[in-house]
Order: C-alpha cells, then structure tokens, then sequence
C-alpha cells in the first residue's frame, strides 16, 4: 500500500485520467460506492446519516455516497457547507444525480441552530474537503469542524479528516477528529505522523482502480509494510540448512553501567534466526550476560573504567555482519572502536551510544562501500541532524530521507511508525507494535533481530522491514495473550518471536 503527499495523490490522479483516459466522474463514483458499502456494514436502517458536502471533489465523492445509501433503503440528509456556485465539475454531476434521486439537501447558512441540526443525526459522514485543503480553515468551516469535534456521533471522514493536511510539516491545525476515515487510493503521509495521525481514527483504504502504472511513475517509493509483504518476502528456511547458512553475527558494545544491553541484542538475533552469535564486550560484561544467552559465543575486549577501548585487535574475520553500540556509553575512549568496525568489509548496524560517536566522525560512512544501517529514535536522529527532535518527529519521512541519501545508509527511525528508508530514498513504514515497546531495551532487541535479518536470503530492505515487523508483531501478539503494554518487557519480546514465527 503507498503513502503519499498531496502532489503524488494528484499525480496518480491526472496520470489516470489523462494516460489512460480513465473518466473523473467514475472514478468519484468508484470512490463513492467502494466507500458507502463501507459505511453500510457499520450502521443500521434507524439510524439518521448526515453527509457534509464541501466545494472540492471530495464533496462530490459525498454526493456519491448520499446517493447510494439512499438508494440502499438508508436515512440520508444532505448538509451542503457551501454556496450552490461552488460546486462544480464531476460534483455538480453527482450532486444533480443525487437531487433527481430525490435526495434531501439543506445548506448551512439556511440553517439557524447548526449544533441542534446536528444533534439529530446519528452519524456524520465527513466529505467537506479532501487533500485539496491550504492553509488554516476558513469560517464557516472552522467553527463547523469545532462543534462537529464536541458531539458523540458517529464521525466518519472521507479520505482524509477536513482540515487535516496531506503532507508532514505541520506543526498546528484544526480539523475533524474522525472515528474512522476511509481512504481513497492510497494512504496519506499524515497518518503516520505522531500527532496527526489520532485525527484518522481507525483507517482503511479503499481501490478506486487506479491503474499501477500509474503508482509506477512516481519518482519514489514510499509504502506501508503489510504483513502480506512480510509474508512475501520472509525466507524460508530448508531441512538441509545448518547453521552456518543463517549467518555468523558479531554485536559489540557493553560498559559495566550497561551490561544487559548486549545482551538482549545477542538473545534476540539467535532467537531470531542468527545461526551464530559472537559478542565482544568487556570482561565484566561477559561475566553478567554469559548465563543469559548460553548459545553465544564470546570475544573479551580491553576496557578503561569500565568501557571498551579502542577495539583495534576485534577480529571481523569469518562474520557476515556486525553490530555495534549496544550499551557501548558515550566515553571518547570508545570512540575508535566505531572506527574500527567501519572498516570491516561486511553489513553494519550502528545503534544507541555507537551514533553519538559516529556522529563525532561521520565521514567514516563515505569511506565504506557495504551496506551500513543506522536505528535511531528521534532523539538521536535530531543528534545527527543538529535538529530538535520536534522537527525530527514533525517530517519524519523527510529527514530520514535526508541522512539516507546524503551518507549512502540505511535508516530505521524508530518511533510509533518506524520509518525505514534505503541509501536512494526508498522508504516503508512499519505498523506493528504498541505502546508496551516504549521502554528500555526495546531497540536493543530491535538491533539483535536486524543483525539475524540481513544475514538471510533477504534484501537488506527487506530484511529491515521484517526486523522491524516481527518486533512490533511480537509486542502486539504478547498483549493479545498473556501480558499488557504495563508489564511487557524487552525480554519478553524476544520470547514472544516464536508466537510470530509459528503464526505467520
Ligand atoms: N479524480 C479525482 O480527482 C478524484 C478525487 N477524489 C477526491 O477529491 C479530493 C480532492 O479534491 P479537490 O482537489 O477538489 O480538493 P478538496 O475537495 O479536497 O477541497 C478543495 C476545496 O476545499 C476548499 N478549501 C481548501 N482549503 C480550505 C480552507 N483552509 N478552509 C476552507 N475551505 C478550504 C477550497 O475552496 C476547495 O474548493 C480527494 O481528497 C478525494 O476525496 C476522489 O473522488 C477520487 C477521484
Ligand atoms: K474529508
């Protein structure tokens, strides 16, 4: 499923109708019609349906939807918000369809006591205005849309709640708080963004028959990771593998302040797959992980107060990737060791304390030509940006896209919506996962399933996106069955991967 801006909706719009000739009107009726069976398996004969028609294309997907529930036997009133001038093109058609069905329609400024008029319907549907919205919203919309916001109704929005902008970047906004939104096409930008996304409520994205070409001709891909990719893409495994055909994996960091870290990354990639897992700490690291993750083995590395130094003698021979940072602390003696594991001419993952000291030596990245991955949380991704994290979190998509394409990596800004972009751009967002993955430890798991990811028959995107799919899934299967998002741990997200594995 593609997420997108405002132009590439457009885009994909004109590229259907003027390529391949698809008429507007049908696609509006597409849109309408998908939409009210939507909507009609969610309400019932008695209840009373207000649809609130705007100017745009999206009003006139409103009339689409009047005109079939009320020809399905339902109680439809149309609330048009505008003058009759307004409305134009492929709506002025349906809204004529609409009248000639005997359809009802009132205009606002007819109307004395809005809130009351609204008080009388059970369910608002939402078709005021679509992804055409600029700017502010302008009165009468603006009040309309604040005591819409105070009723119980039931809110449904079409395509996108009004108001609401298509695109990261925006800071404030007034718009409809909807219940539910049902899509048009494709998935808009703003529903994976941490404080526009409440405005959609649940959300499903309906096909209107938008050719793919027409997806195709966009100059970036930028999708949602179903579990039907997941599905598509996750290797699977032969009887006559044997583990070496899963991948030797390094992971460095540990400090004495920090020793579990590494070692819940070290769990969660051999439980996630890793056929072999070496970690180089300290020796006092080692001594508190060893009993933990039993199946590891270990490499001893010096230390100076209690954290890695140098890290110049770790031998990077016979592993297929490595990943650095876990716990590692911010002490510049353990500065070379990021350094040093750049060299190594295999996949690496820099993560937690390894990105504040990459961030010291950044033109380590332009030197290496193997894939390295970066998993910054917000935080840390304003870090290596000079940003706050308040532009971090506003334009997420942007800004990892920004990093991505200017040092060659791969980055997995974790978050809600965990955005993952590849070295040209290429961008999925991860859905899975729940509030219970907030805490600590939760990334180092993350990190330990991206090392096994990468390592099988996968493509580092891809493996990316799967890491990021069963970490989240996890988390949400261990809350469907034995815990809550209070008591779920890091730990018990890598005890719940079997749960995955064995259900998907
Ligand atoms: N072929 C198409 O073009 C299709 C379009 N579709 C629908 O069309 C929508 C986009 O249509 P449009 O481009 O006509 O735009 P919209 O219908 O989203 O809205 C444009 C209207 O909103 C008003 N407006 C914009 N900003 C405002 C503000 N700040 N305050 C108050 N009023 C404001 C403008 O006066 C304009 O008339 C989509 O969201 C979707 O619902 C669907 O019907 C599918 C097919
Ligand atoms: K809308």
């Amino acid at each position: 499923m593609y997420i997108v801006t405002a132009k590439e909706m457009y885009d994909i719009d004109q590229f259907s109708m003027d390529r391949v000739e698809m008429d507007g009107s049908m696609l509006m009726e597409n849109a309408g019609r998908e939409i009210a069976q939507r909507v009609s398996s969610m309400i019932n004969f008695e209840q009373a349906l207000c649809i609130l028609v705007g100017s745009g294309n999206n009003g006139g997907d409103g009339f689409v939807i009047a005109r079939t529930l009320l020809n399905m036997g339902y109680k439809v009133t149309v609330l048009q918000v505008v003058e009759d001038k307004k409305i134009v093109g492929h709506a002025a058609y349906h809204k004529r369809l609409y009248l000639k069905c005997d359809g009802i329609l009132k205009q606002l400024n007819e109307i004395n006591d809005v809130q009351e008029e609204l008080n009388k319907e059970d369910v608002i549907v939402d078709a005021m205005i679509g992804i055409g919205v600029k700017g502010d919203l302008r009165e009468p919309l603006y009040s309309l849309v604040n005591q819409i916001n105070r009723l119980d109704n039931l809110v449904l929005s079409v395509d996108i709640p009004s108001g609401l902008p298509t695109d990261e970047g925006v800071a404030d906004f007034t718009a409809v708080q909807a219940d539910h939104t049902f899509v048009i096409g494709a998935i808009k930008q703003t529903a994976f963004i941490q404080h526009t996304a409440p405005s959609y409520g649940k959300w499903e994205c309906s096909s209107i028959g938008f050719p793919q070409a027409a997806f195709k001709q966009l100059e970036m891909e930028r999708k949602v990771w179903t579990k039907a990719a997941f599905q598509r893409t996750f290797p699977e495994r032969s009887e006559y593998d044997h583990k070496g055909d899963h991948g030797k994996g390094l992971v460095i960091g540990g400090s004495s302040n920090m020793p579990g870290a590494l070692g819940l990354t070290t769990r969660a990639a051999l439980r996630s797959g890793a056929g072999l897992v070496t970690a180089a700490t300290t020796d006092s690291v080692i001594k508190r992980i060893a009993s933990f993750c039993p199946e590891a083995t270990f490499v001893t590395v010096p230390e100076i107060n209690g954290h890695l130094k140098y890290g110049n003698d770790i031998d990077y021979k016979g592993f297929d990737a490595v990943a650095i940072g876990i716990g590692l602390g911010r002490e510049a003696a353990s500065r070379p060791v990021i350094r040093h594991a750049a060299a190594a001419k295999i996949p690496l993952i820099i993560d937690g304390d390894g990105l504040t000291h990459l961030k010291a030596d950044l033109e380590v990245l332009d030197e290496r030509e193997e894939p390295v991955i970066l998993t910054p949380h917000p935080g840390e991704m304003a870090m290596l940006l000079d940003l706050s994290v308040k532009d971090v979190l506003m334009r997420p998509f942007h800004y990892a896209k920004k990093f991505a394409t200017d040092h060659g990596v791969y980055v997995v800004l974790k978050g809600a919506f965990t955005v993952i972009t590849d070295p040209n751009g290429k961008q999925a967002v991860n859905t899975t996962g729940n509030a219970g993955l907030a805490k600590g430890g939760s990334g180092d798991v993350l990190t330990g399933i991206i090392l096994a990811m990468i390592m099988q028959k996968q493509s580092i995107f891809e493996g990316l996106c799967n890491a990021c799919f069963v970490h989240g899934k996890s988390a949400d299967l261990l809350i469907q069955e034995s815990h809550s998002q209070h008591d779920l741990l890091a730990s018990d997200v890598i005890e719940g991967l079997s749960l995955v594995y064995r259900t998907f």
